[in-house]
C-alpha cells in the first residue's frame, strides 16, 4: 500500500486509531484518511448511537441497567466499513439517518456510560478491527481506520497508529453548528452546548479522551481547516508506519 501523501510504502494491514471529543473532526478526518489509504473505516459512535435506537425500540427502560446491556447483547446490528458510504442496519433496516436525531444524541451518553454495554460493544468493535468479522460486505484487507472516545486506549491500544484529534470548545461549537444549522451565530452556537460539552462531560466519566495515552499523537485542528486537518493525519500516519528498508550492514 501507498500512502498518497508521501508515496511512500505503510504497513499492510495497517490499523489507525482515532479519538477525541464531540466534534474534533473524527468522523469526517477518519473517513477522509480512509478513503486516501484505501482502508475500511469503522465509527464506533455509530454502534452507541444504534445500540441507544435499539434500546428505545424494544421499550426497555434506561434505568434497568441490566435489561438494556442485555438487550444490547441481542442487538442485530450491520455496519458497512466503507468509507465514502457507510452503512449502519438493525434488524436489516436501514437506521444510518435515525441513529444521527437529536432524540438519540440527547439520551445516547446514558446507554454509552453502562460498563456492560461497553464491554459488548467493546468485545464486537476488536472483533472487526482484528478481521474475525467484517460485515457489510466490504473488504478490509488492506486494513483500517477506527474511531470513537476509547480507541486508542482500551479497544485497540496496539494500532500501528494512535491519534488523538482535538479542537477548542469554541472550534468544535463552531462547527456543529455550521453542520446542523448552516451558520456559526452566537444563538445556534449556544444551543449546541448541550449535544457537545454537556455529552462530553456525561461520555468522560467512563472514558479518558482530552489528554493522550503514551504512544499517543495528539493532533490540534482548532487553527487547521479540514483539508489542512486531513493532510496533517496523513503525515503522521506515514511517520508513523512507514516500512523502512533494511539498512545493510
Ligand atoms: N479541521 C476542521 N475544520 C473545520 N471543520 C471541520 C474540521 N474537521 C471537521 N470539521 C467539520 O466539523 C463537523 C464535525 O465533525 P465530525 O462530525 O467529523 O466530528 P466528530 O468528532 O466525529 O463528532 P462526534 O463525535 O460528535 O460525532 C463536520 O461538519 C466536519 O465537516
Ligand atoms: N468508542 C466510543 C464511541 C462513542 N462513544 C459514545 C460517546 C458519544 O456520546 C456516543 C456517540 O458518539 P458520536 O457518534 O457522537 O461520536 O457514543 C463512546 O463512549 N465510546
Amino acid at each position: 500500500m501507498t500512502d498518497t501523501a508521501t508515496d511512500l510504502p505503510v504497513r499492510t494491514p495497517l490499523s489507525i486509531a482515532v479519538d477525541g471529543p464531540s466534534g474534533s473532526g473524527k468522523s469526517s478526518v477518519s473517513k477522509a484518511v480512509a478513503r486516501s489509504l484505501g482502508l475500511a473505516y469503522l465509527d464506533t459512535g455509530a454502534m452507541y448511537r444504534a445500540a441507544t435506537l435499539w434500546v428505545v425500540r424494544e421499550g426497555v427502560d434506561f434505568d434497568d441497567q441490566s435489561a438494556v446491556a442485555a438487550a444490547v447483547r441481542a442487538m442485530p446490528l450491520v455496519q458497512t466499513l466503507d468509507p465514502v458510504d457507510p452503512g449502519v442496519a438493525l434488524a436489516g433496516q436501514d437506521v444510518a439517518e435515525a441513529i444521527r436525531s437529536e432524540d438519540v444524541t440527547r439520551v445516547v451518553s446514558r446507554v454509552a456510560t453502562n460498563l456492560d454495554v461497553r464491554a459488548e460493544l467493546r468485545r464486537r468493535q476488536r472483533e472487526i478491527i482484528d478481521g474475525e468479522t467484517r460485515p457489510g460486505g466490504y473488504s478490509a484487507g488492506r486494513g483500517i481506520v477506527a474511531e470513537g472516545r476509547d480507541i486508542t486506549t482500551v479497544v485497540a491500544p496496539d494500532a500501528d497508529v494512535r491519534i488523538l484529534l482535538t479542537a477548542s470548545e469554541e472550534s468544535r461549537l463552531a462547527r456543529r453548528s455550521l453542520e446542523v444549522r448552516g451558520t456559526a451565530d452566537a444563538e445556534s452556537v449556544a444551543a449546541m452546548r448541550d449535544q457537545v460539552l454537556r455529552r462530553d462531560r456525561d461520555d468522560s466519566t467512563v472514558t479518558e479522551f482530552t489528554v493522550a495515552a503514551d504512544g499517543v499523537v495528539t493532533l490540534d485542528s482548532s487553527d487547521l481547516d479540514f483539508d489542512q486537518t486531513v493532510a496533517a493525519a496523513l503525515q503522521i500516519v506515514s511517520r508513523a508506519a512507514h516500512v523502512r528498508p533494511a539498512t545493510k550492514a
